[in-house]
This record gives structure tokens, sequence and C-alpha cells, in this order.
């Protein structure tokens, strides 16, 4: 044996005997602390390196040379903030006077390579002052959300982002969503996430489960009304239509109150009512939307028309009446018919999963984010649940909602089934049930909706 084996075989023995003896944590806090030494070290050279660094300012090369000093270098963004993650460190700059948060955009695979960092991306938070997240390993491989998380009323972690920041569904910035994939690309474990962040929240769940049901009549005890085929569906969104029409009653008589009294708040949508007039929220969900769109006949045709009417008018009139809109589907384009594209303008939020062909990346991305659509066709295949998610501003991630399971969401749901509201104009639709809350997932779908 060679001295270098013996010392290799020595440092690979005390490696064990560390790592046997220490807690994952440790392992962690050491390799973030690395990372950090390892950037506040490099920083300057890199970057310099990198190009983002600008002349020294006239003022202080006078003052150098008046005072026979040494010329002062190249000056680097200052650090304003560094904050250590769980995944890797959150660095804010001040940019010097010249650069732009583009500079630092345009430099980040340079400065992933530099810090060796596994990513690196940036955001201006305010002019002049960009947030640079390193992250020191892949985030999406295994998806583990935080422990702790921003989670406000209508505000869901649904996903961690490639920069291991958390994505967040907010029905209130963003209403209505659209998610796409192609089959077994992740929309169903993605959609599960969201119904297990909305039970413990104080919404009412509707669902419309094109797919025979095996999607969410598992999840029934926590939904206010289910649907399990075209003919249904239409009654439930007729339904909503109707109650969208009653809230909105209700929020005008509001107004007239609020325009008597003075410096009173005028109420424009439910979240202005006060809490004892305020109307459940509802979230709608729809998977395998083109289900709905597709007709053999003249009688479908009909059915068809009036789906989609009810959902166009959702889409457009439902926020202020706090109804959401939450659309699954393969496919989603003009090829489904008239008042497809109508409907997808109105949906704000949008999640791609992997797709196979660019008309589908575009049917989510064609309109608001080009660049979106390359990134969505570039999900591999094997990485199900990676998606892109983008909304009508342009900007997009790259997600991975974590890997919850049907007996998990039906944990879930079954846990907060106290939660589910009686909405009256739903009640026919309210899913049957029969056992109790612990009773396993049925393995052959449950009695209809409207049973
Ligand atoms: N976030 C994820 N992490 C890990 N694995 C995932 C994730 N999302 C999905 N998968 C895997 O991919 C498989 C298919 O997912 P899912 O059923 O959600 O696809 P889908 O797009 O709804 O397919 P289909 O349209 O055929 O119903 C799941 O069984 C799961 O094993």
């Amino acid at each position: 044996m060679t001295a270098l084996t013996v010392a290799l075989v020595l440092v690979a023995a005390a490696v064990g005997v560390l790592r046997w003896r220490r807690p994952a944590w440790y392992w962690l806090t050491f390799g973030v602390t690395l990372a950090v030494v390892r950037v506040l070290v490099r920083y300057g050279s890199v970057m310099d390196a990198c190009g983002l660094t600008v002349p020294p300012a006239r003022w202080r090369l006078a003052l150098a040379r008046a005072t026979n000093r040494p010329i002062p270098g190249p000056r680097a963004p200052r650090i304003l903030r560094l904050r250590p993650t769980r995944t890797g460190l959150v660095l804010r700059l001040k940019l010097r006077p010249g650069q732009d948060a583009f500079d630092v955009a345009a430099a980040s695979d340079r400065l992933r390579h530099s810090f060796s960092m596994y990513g690196v991306t940036s955001r201006e938070l305010r002019s002049g002052v960009v947030e640079v997240r390193m992250t020191g390993y892949d985030v999406l491989k295994r998806v583990q959300m935080p422990a702790k998380t921003d989670t406000r009323p209508m505000r869901v972690p649904v996903a961690l982002r490639q920069d291991g920041s958390v994505h967040y569904r907010d029905y209130r910035a963003i209403p209505h969503a659209l998610t796409l994939g192609a089959t077994e690309s992740g929309k169903s474990v993605y959609q599960r996430n969201l119904v297990a962040g909305l039970a413990p929240m104080d919404v009412a769940l509707v669902g419309i489960d094109c797919k025979q049901g095996v999607e969410l009549f598992p999840l029934a005890r926590r939904f206010s009304a289910l649907a399990d085929d075209p003919d249904t569906a239409a009654d439930v969104l007729d339904a909503l239509v109707a109650r969208m029409g009653r809230i909105y009653q209700v929020v005008r008589a509001q107004q007239r109150i609020a325009a008597d009294v003075p410096d009173a708040e005028i109420a424009a949508d439910i979240w202005d009512l006060p809490t004892d007039l305020r109307p459940t929220p509802v979230v709608v969900l729809v998977d395998e939307v083109a289900e709905l769109a597709l007709y053999a006949n003249k009688e479908e045709e009909k059915r068809r028309d009036r789906v989609i009417t009810a959902l166009v008018r959702l889409a457009q009139l439902g926020r202020a009446a706090g109804i959401y809109l939450e659309i699954c589907g393969q496919r989603f384009g003009s090829e489904l018919g008239k008042g497809i594209t109508m409907l997808r303008a109105q949906l704000t939020g949008r999640t791609a999963h992997r797709v196979n062909d660019e008309t589908s990346a575009n049917m989510a991305f064609g309109d608001i984010a080009p660049d979106a659509v390359l990134a969505a066709i570039q999900i591999p295949a094997e990485m199900r649940g990676l998606a892109i998610a983008g909304d009508s501003s342009g900007g997009w991630h790259r997600i991975r909602a974590p890997h919850t399971s049907l007996r998990q969401a039906v944990n879930i749901c079954n846990r907060h089934a106290d939660r589910t509201p009686d909405l009256p104009e739903l009640a026919p639709f309210r899913p049957a049930l029969s056992g109790s809350a612990d009773a396993p997932v049925p393995a052959a779908k449950p009695s209809p909706a409207t049973a």
C-alpha cells in the first residue's frame, strides 16, 4: 500500500466516524458555512472576473494621489445583507453607479461556476438593489418544503422554486389559473397539493373531475360539491353563476350603506365586506378540462356551450364574488372551439408541466412569456412534477411540488372535513359519503355527486 492510499483510507475513516457521530443538520450547517466563507473570500475577485465591477470614483483616485496612497482598485456591488438559508444563501447587493440588474442577471451563470454553486438567480428588489439567491444543490430533485411558510388566507405554499424559495398559489393576487401538461407529467399531484393546502382554510372546494372522479372523489370529505361527468359539471357551474349573482347583490347592498357613512370604505368585493357578512370563497378545481369542451352530437354541443359560457362568466366576474378557477388539462387551445381562447385569456396564472410539443407549451406561455415556452419543452420526461410557473407579467420560475400521495391528501382532507362549508346553491351536488372519516381510500369510484 502506498502512502497516498493509507492517507486516503485514514481520511475516509475519519469522515465516516464524523458522519456517524453528527446529525444531518450538522452537515447542513457545515455545508452552508463553507459556502458563506467561500463567497465572502472570493467575492471581490469573482465580481471582477465576471465583469461586475466599476472603476473607482474620480474623487477616490484624486484623494489617493494627493495623499500618496495606493490607487484604489475596481469596486464591486456592496453587500447590504448576507443570509444563509437551508438551501444556500441570499445576498442583497447595492449596485454601483452605471450598473443595472440586467448585468447581474446576465452574469448569473458565470457567478454560479465561480462560486461553485448549483444555481444562481437574481431579481431587482428596488432601484439599485438586487437580490442574488444561490443554491448549493438541486433543490428540485427531492422537494422538501420548509417547515415554516408564510401562509395567509387564500395563499397556499404549493411548490418549491429552483432558487430554493417557496412558490405560493395566491388566489387573491392571481384569481384564476391554468395548469397544462402531457399525460403522467404531474398535474394531478400539483392539484392534490393545492387541495391539501386549501383544506385547512375557510374555503369551499368544488371539483369537476372528468377522469370519472378518480382524482378528486377520494378527497370528497373536504369538497362542498363534486361532479364527475359533463352534465353534472354544467349544472354545478350554473349553480355557481347563480351564487355569483347573489353575492354581487350582497356587495351592492353594503356599498349603499357605506356611501351614506362618511369615511367608510366602499365594498367592491367580498374581502371588503364585514366578516359576518362575507360569503365563503370558493375554489373550483377542474381536472381534464378538454373533456368539457368535446362533443359528438347536437345535444352535447349545447351542453358544451353552456359549460364554456359559465366558465367564461366565472372567469370574468368571479373574483369579486370570491370564486376562483383552477383549470387543469393536457391541452387548452383554439382547437377546443369557440370561447376557449377567451377563457384562457382570463386565466392569469400559468403552469406548464412537461409537454410533448411546442404548440402545447405555447398554449400556456405563447401569449405571455415566449422564453418560458422553451423552458417548458426542455423539461426531461424523468423529472415528473417539474413545471414552469408564470403569470401575465411575463416572469416565470421552474418549480416542483412535493410528492404528496393520494393517501396523504385523503388524510389531510379527512382531518379537515369539519371545515367543509354547506353552500345552499351547491347542496344537490354535495358528495354522498359513507363510513367514518378514517375510512380507507375507496378502491372503486364512490357514488356520484348527484346521488
Ligand atoms: N412532484 C412530483 N415529485 C415526484 N414525483 C411526481 C411528482 N408529480 C408527479 N410525480 C410522479 O408522476 C406520476 C404521474 O403524476 P400525475 O398522476 O400527477 O400525472 P398527470 O399529469 O396527472 O397524468 P394524467 O394526465 O395521465 O392523469 C405520479 O404517479 C408520481 O409518481
